[in-house]
């Protein structure tokens, strides 16, 4: 746990109370007292980079479903930094009304993330109606206000028992080690004194080999990569922005060394954040 330095701090958070951003902000904040959630990501990544809200949490890749591209370009465009990261083991119930039984079911809601990881089990029922909602614990939430037995929501445990819902299936997610990654991100550089791990934006040159190229100097500086993520330019049409995750330190030399090389060797080069990396990822 980590409030990176900075006392006091607002925090912004994508859904709701209960959300698996809430879990992955509580997680990582020893103070969650003064928090705003929102139910947009643009809003959220813009309240940050205004200074609006100190710091962020938002959901941005899922072991099952990968990278969440909206949120890339987002924290990208608003010129936001990341200050550190979470992961959260997500794992998916279908909740209704206490009163309900899984035969009453007629539509569910849910975030697109949420149906997305269920897919399998949602494949068996092709008569639900599927509503997209803000976030998993507003889905839940939203259940609970309707009042009806026929609505249910994909969400955790942990918005079932806020907004007063029963499990009617537990654990409906096709992959059972689904896991999220959360960054926190703020409008300025991480005040950490352990970062290592460091994300940023490169552009090549659309000649052979670039990326290659790029990929090298992480690789002689032993720097090992995460992720990998492109995304279209706007306005240039297949042409791509490289978002990448490495393992490095810009208060060690080599790091530092190899960064400033890249950027000798790219059309563009923007350092995200060097940060606090999350152990290893993979606990629960
Ligand atoms: O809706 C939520 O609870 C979120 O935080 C977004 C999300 C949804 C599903 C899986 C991981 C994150």
């Amino acid at each position: 746990m980590t409030d990176n330095g900075r006392n006091p701090y607002t925090l912004g958070c994508f859904g709701a109370p209960g959300s698996y951003s809430d879990a992955a902000m509580r997680r990582h904040f020893n103070d969650v007292g003064r928090v705003m959630y929102y139910d947009h990501f643009e809003d959220l990544v813009r309240a940050v980079a205004s200074g609006e809200r100190t710091y962020g949490v938002l959901p941005v890749e899922n072991s099952s479903t990968g990278g969440i591209a909206e949120v890339y370009d987002l924290v990208w465009r608003y010129e936001c930094r990341l200050v550190g990261e979470e992961y959260i083991r997500v794992q998916h119930q279908l909740l209704g009304l206490k009163e309900a039984a899984l035969s009453d079911i007629e539509e569910v809601y849910s975030h697109p993330q949420g149906f997305a990881q269920c897919y399998d089990f949602l494949r068996k029922h092709p008569e639900w109606r599927l509503h997209t909602y803000f976030s998993t614990a507003q889905s839940a939430g939203e259940v609970a206000a309707k009042r009806s037995k026929t609505a249910a929501a994909i969400a955790g445990e942990q918005a079932a028992e806020l907004y007063g819902l029963k499990i009617l299936v537990p654990d409906i997610a096709a992959n059972k080690t689904n896991y999220t990654r959360f960054i926190i991100i703020s409008a300025a550089d991480c005040a950490a004194v352990r970062k290592d791990k460091l994300t940023v934006v490169v552009i090549t040159e659309h000649v052979p080999g670039a990326l290659y190229h790029v990929l090298g100097h992480f690789f002689h500086r032993h720097m090992n990569m995460t992720h990998l993520e492109s995304r279209p330019i706007p306005g240039r049409p297949f042409e791509y922005s490289f978002h990448i995750d490495v393992t490095g330190s810009l208060d060690e030399v080599g790091t530092a060394e190899a960064v400033e090389e890249l950027k000798r060797h790219c059309k563009y080069l923007k350092i995200l954040g060097n940060y606090p990396s999350a152990k290893g990822g993979m606990v629960t």
